[in-house]
């Protein structure tokens, strides 16, 4: 997979370079590459943005630096024999990012984020390119960063551990909350290790049984007691009839 980063910081992206992700990077799986968006300006200032039209608060970002800026990605993309881009612009007022889209976005071959600053940037950069490649707007939550760039390692974090061989276990993402499956897009439940007290704290009887069926069904019961207190919505979405198929095979 190849990743392009356009940004007026840079060295937020630095966190690419390391662990899980700078570990797909190193074995050659991801291919990361992050431009300064300033490189495409051409006055002294380096002037990425402006007044909004219509007045308001703030400044809105430019359209030329970014048409510029995608224009070249793209072109230098499609030499290297990458193929079908996709554009990535984290923004509120996108659609929730979901470990749906996740798996979705780790099964494309080419991801372009365009994380944002200000107010964010003049409508016509994504009209222009949404006339050509696929172009989600996606949010991580319901707030405001001053910039995209979290947003972008939390995308890049989220999709990098799908893919096939990035995760040492390959199970792990399987059982994740949220993940369809047997949990059926419930939140995971506690996890404990060794040692077995701690501060004279013990460990649920059953996960020490070795009886897996009674595990199995603790560990849902336990999912569900977790969804009901924190996550209500996610209680109606999940699918009631996966537990009754899973109970009968305990
Ligand atoms: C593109 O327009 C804007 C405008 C304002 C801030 C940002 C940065 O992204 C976020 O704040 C965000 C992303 N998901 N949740 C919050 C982008």
């Amino acid at each position: 997979m190849r990743l392009d980063v356009v940004t007026i910081f840079p060295e937020y992206l630095e966190p690419l370079n390391v662990s899980l992700v700078g570990k797909a990077r190193a074995r050659g799986q991801l291919n990361v590459h992050v431009h300064d968006l300033r490189s495409w300006t051409h006055d002294r200032h380096h002037t990425v943005d402006d007044t909004p039209y219509g007045g308001g608060p703030g400044m809105v970002m430019k359209t030329d630096p970014w048409g510029d800026a995608l224009d070249s990605v793209l072109a230098d993309g499609y030499e290297t024999g990458a193929r079908e881009p996709a554009l990535i612009v984290p923004t509120p007022s996108g659609r929730p990012f979901t470990q749906e889209l996740a798996v979705h976005l780790s099964e494309r071959p080419w991801l372009i984020f365009t994380p944002a600053r200000y107010e964010g940037i003049d409508r016509r950069v994504v009209d222009e390119y949404a006339a050509r490649i696929p172009v989600y707007e996606v949010s991580i939550g319901d707030y405001v960063l001053a910039g995209g760039e979290a947003a972008v390692l939390v995308v890049t974090e989220a999709v990098a551990r799908l893919l096939p061989g990035v995760l040492g276990n390959a199970e792990s993402h399987r059982d994740d909350s949220f993940a369809p499956g047997a949990m059926a897009g419930l939140l995971e439940g506690p996890v404990y290790t060794k040692p077995p007290v701690w501060r004279d704290r013990g460990i649920p009887e059953v996960l020490l049984s070795g009886h897996h069926g009674r595990i199995a069904r603790w560990r849902r019961d336990e999912a569900l007691r977790r969804t009901t207190a924190n996550r209500p919505d996610l209680i109606e979405r999940c699918d009631p009839r996966a537990f009754d198929k899973k109970d009968r095979e305990m």
